[in-house]
């Protein structure tokens, strides 16, 4: 049993000291299989919620209404789940509130895929009654029963599918890829937030590509925020090297690809964090720069280093180019730039301002722009006389 299972073994020990079942469940089991890192051990309990609660001294009701309380424990934290099933979903998402039920196996038999659906003991035995164990051997994603039923007790499932896709490089079986084709138009039941941070796990996973593709094939694509009209125009550019792409870069590039009239009002429908949006509409903005001309040093100055490779990246992504040796050539060119940013600079508005004795004001500006293009162009050095000189020597009349 690895570490993180053991540390967690007195929480199992607690519940069924008191009578109840215990197990673990999830996510954790099934990347324990994978040799992928075990984040969150989750558990899953005959306990009600206040039946746990009196057992363990600091909790936290962090979903009381779904049958989970939150266990600190050795500074670790677990989400502990009364066994439940979903027949009371209605609307698509997840209930207000469930039932609960007395066995394992009906609680394991409510869950998404057969790789999510398997538990162990405390004694590591694992408990696989879907073949979730030869669904990882297989690198299968299949749902755990009817598909239909599956994803319309939660649309989001559909997302799921795709996330894991791109996280595990899996392939989809066949059944439950015709479902999501037929339940795609259900994800609109489901929050945003939801979909969004699902989305940008997949984006963050090694096979962006793949997962992308089958949103495209099953039309879930189309019924994302902002893409209802323009899933077609994404079709033809996806393509292998999006797999070289980082998230933020992947975001460019669909925006790109989708070429909404707004960029702005685009991301906000995915309600991405301000910083990220900001982040995106500029590289969005370099990129289409770069896509009408080649890098020249003021422009590559102008971008910053991470903001110009990240536009060169979706470009060459757009070229379905691999990205490698634009990229270091790129990363060179910056590096040959006589300076990188405006801190860098041998003078600073203070001392221009005791230069020309004069104070602040649109002409400064203007001044220290000059000097930036005069130094980015090699006219001068980047040293305070030569800056002197050649300020002086430029704006005499600027001079009281
Ligand atoms: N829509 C969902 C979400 C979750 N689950 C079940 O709840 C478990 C825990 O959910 P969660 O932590 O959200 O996902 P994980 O599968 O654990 O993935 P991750 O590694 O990203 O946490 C899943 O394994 C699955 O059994 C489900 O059936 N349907
Ligand atoms: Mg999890």
């Amino acid at each position: 049993m690895l570490p993180p299972f053991q540390t967690a073994l007195p929480i199992i020990r607690t519940l069924e000291d008191a009578g109840f079942k215990a197990f673990f469940v999830g996510g954790s089991i099934r990347d324990s299989l994978l040799g992928r890192p075990v984040h969150d051990v989750d558990i899953a309990t005959s306990a009600k919620p206040e039946e746990v609660k009196a057992l363990f001294k600091h909790t936290v009701d962090i979903g009381i209404e779904h049958g989970t309380v939150l266990v600190l424990y050795k500074g670790n934290q677990y989400e502990i789940t009364t066994f439940r099933t979903e027949s009371a979903y209605k609307d698509y998402r997840r209930p207000e509130s469930v039932e609960y039920v007395d066995s394992l196996l009906e609680d394991l038999k409510r869950r998404d895929f057969t790789m999510n659906a398997m538990a162990m003991d405390k004694n590591g035995k694992l408990i696989d009654p879907f073949r979730g164990s030869e669904a990882i051997r297989m690198k299968r994603i299949e749902t755990v029963g009817s598909p239909e039923e599956r994803f319309r007790e939660d649309a989001l499932r559909m997302m799921r599918a795709a996330r894991f896709t791109s996280q595990l490089g899996f392939g989809i079986e066949p059944g439950t890829k015709q479902a999501i084709k037929r339940h795609a138009p259900l994800i609109r039941h489901i929050a945003v937030e939801r979909i969004t941070q699902e989305f940008i796990k997949l984006l963050e996973g090694e096979h962006p590509y793949e997962a992308l593709q089958l949103l495209q094939e099953t039309g879930l694509l189309g019924f994302l925020p902002g893409l209802c009209d323009r899933e077609a125009q994404l079709f033809s550019v996806l393509h292998p090297v999006l797999n070289e792409l980082s998230e933020q870069q992947l975001w460019v590039y669909l925006v790109a690809a989708a070429n909404p009239e707004d960029a702005n009002a685009f991301l906000r429908k995915w309600k991405l964090p301000n910083e990220k949006r900001k982040a995106i509409v500029r590289t969005l903005s370099l990129f289409r720069m770069r896509a009408g001309r080649k890098w020249d040093p003021l422009m590559l100055y102008d971008a910053g280093e991470q903001t110009a490779l990240d536009a060169e990246a979706v470009f060459c992504a757009f070229r379905r180019e691999n990205p490698a040796p634009r990229i270091s050539a790129l990363r060179q060119a910056f590096q040959k730039l006589p300076v990188k940013n405006r801190s860098e600079l041998a003078i600073d508005g203070k001392k221009l301002m005791a230069l020309f004795s004069k104070k602040g004001g649109p002409w400064l500006k203007e001044m220290l722009r000059e000097i930036e293009k005069a130094l980015i162009n090699g006219e001068i050095e980047n040293q305070y006389e030569a800056i002197r000189r050649w300020v002086l020597c430029k704006y005499p009349q600027e001079k009281k």
